[in-house]
Formats: C-alpha cells, structure tokens, sequence
C-alpha cells in the first residue's frame, strides 16, 4: 500500500546482543515525561541524567512546551520518542509529521485506527524525513479493556484488534506498533521484524493507576517488546532514579534470562 521506502525500523540496535546486559536495558528503557510544563520535566530530566537516555514527550508535555522541549532534550544527547498519536485525514496527518520529522526525534505514532489511506500518507510523510523517522502505529490504547472495546462497538477481544489494526499498519509501511505486553508475543511471532513498544509497565506491586492490560518489566521483554514506556512507576516515584536503575536491573536480569 506504499510506494516509497517505509521509515527504518529500529530492531537492529534494540536487540543487539554485543552489548552488556546492562546497557542494552538502557537502550530499551523510555522514560514518559508526563508533566504540564518545560521546567517539570527539566527537573526529572535532571534527576535521571546518567540512568535514561530515551524520553517520551507526550500531548501533556507538547500542548505546552511545543518545539523547544524535544529540542532541549535532543541537545542534552537524549533521543526523543515523540507521542502525538496523529489521528485526522491523510493530508492532515501527513503535514504534521512533515512539520516535526525536521527536530531530530527518532520515534513518533501515528493512530493505526486512522485506517489504510492516513497510514500510507503518514508512511509517505516518513519517507521524505530529512533523519531517520520510526513511525510506530498506535494499536488498542493500554487502558482498553474488553468492556472499553465494547461500549465503542468493537466486539473483537484487544488481542484480536491488536493484530488486525497492527496487520493493516504494517501492510501500508508502518515500521513499528505501540501495544501492551499482552499483545507483544503474537505480533513478534507475526512480525519477527518490526518494532514493538509497549506501555502499561508495571513492576511488581506498582499501582496499575489507568493502565488495564499490563506487564512487569521482565515479562515484556520476555514476550519480545523492544522498547518498554515507563512513566508514572518511574516519574511519581518518592525517588525517581533509584525506580528507574531498580527496572532497569529487572531489564538486565530478564535480558540475561533470554540469551
Ligand atoms: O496504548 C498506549 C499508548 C501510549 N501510552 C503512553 O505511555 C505512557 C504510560 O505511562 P504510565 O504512567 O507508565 O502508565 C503514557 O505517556 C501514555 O500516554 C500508553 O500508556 N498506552
């Protein structure tokens, strides 16, 4: 459904096995900067400096801060997953990751429920980035359950969504999907290539908060996500840094485990 190359899937350097344990957890690990202003965020930046290299910078963050957020931290050396989960009319869709495809993020999503035509614009608007762009398609948000889906009148179960909408995206050139845990071992069986990120992080005993389908740390990368989305167990933490080394050790355990 593309005619143009799709956006570089980033599965060569998440899944490296050169590096120690410790630091691919790092390369895997993206912190969701869920605050309301610059300097919020600044701060647990601050706190993190030397734990994290990857942010997420989300529609809380973004409606505030704009531009000049994703560009502080990209010149810090951070590398920016950019959450905007685009959702409109292709032309739409595909002048808005043409407007921010030039900051230098490496990750942005696009909803996959948009549908065939906005994917392959989105794809399209990707391809002519001017730095390499992973578009990754927004499957069943993680707060979904099947009563959730449901009362929208999807009556599929979210793994049979995940799968459908994941399947369409990647049919029109989506390089990776946002999915919960639940869901990342039937796609990396599916799509032995293609970028998984998964939300809904839980360590064990970590308050669950809005999140329905959800994962500890070590079962996520178990079940073949690439990239684990913390936020809250990371950023309400009484100490923000010793919550992100103590799931980056459960990474590094869960990464040994596998090899
Ligand atoms: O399906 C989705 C897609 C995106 N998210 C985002 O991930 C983080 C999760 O934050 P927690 O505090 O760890 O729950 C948040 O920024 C969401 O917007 C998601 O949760 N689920």
């Amino acid at each position: 459904m593309h005619d143009q190359e799709p956006s570089a899937p980033l599965r060569t350097v998440a899944t490296s096995h050169t590096l120690p344990k410790s630091r691919e957890a790092r390369k895997k690990l993206i912190v969701a900067l869920d605050f309301p202003t610059a300097p919020a965020a600044l701060a647990l930046l601050d706190r993190l400096e030397g734990s994290c290299e990857w942010f997420k910078v989300g529609l809380e963050l973004y409606l505030n801060a704009g531009n000049g957020i994703v560009e502080t931290i990209l010149s810090r050396g951070h590398s920016v997953f950019l959450d905007l989960k685009l959702h409109d009319i292709p032309n739409t869709v595909g002048g808005a990751i043409r407007s921010v495809a030039p900051l230098g993020i490496t990750m942005l999503t696009v909803h996959a429920f948009g549908g065939p035509a906005m994917l392959t614009a989105a794809s399209d608007a990707a391809a002519s980035s001017p730095n390499p762009l992973t578009l990754l398609a927004v499957t069943v948000l993680t707060s979904m359950d099947n009563f959730q889906l449901e009362s929208i009148g999807i009556t599929e179960t979210p793994a049979n969504q995940v799968l459908r909408l994941a399947t369409v995206a990647q049919a029109c050139g989506i390089p990776g999907f946002v999915c919960s845990p639940q869901e990342a071992a039937q796609l990396r069986a599916r799509f032995p290539q293609n970028t998984i990120v998964s939300p809904g992080i839980r360590p064990s005993g970590a308050a669950k908060g809005d999140q329905a389908r959800i994962a500890t740390p070590a079962n996520a990368l178990a079940a073949g996500a690439d990239y684990l989305v913390v936020g809250r167990p990371i950023t309400q933490a009484a100490d923000p840094a010793a919550a992100a080394r103590a799931i980056l050790d459960e990474m590094s355990v869960g990464l040994a485990e596998a090899d």
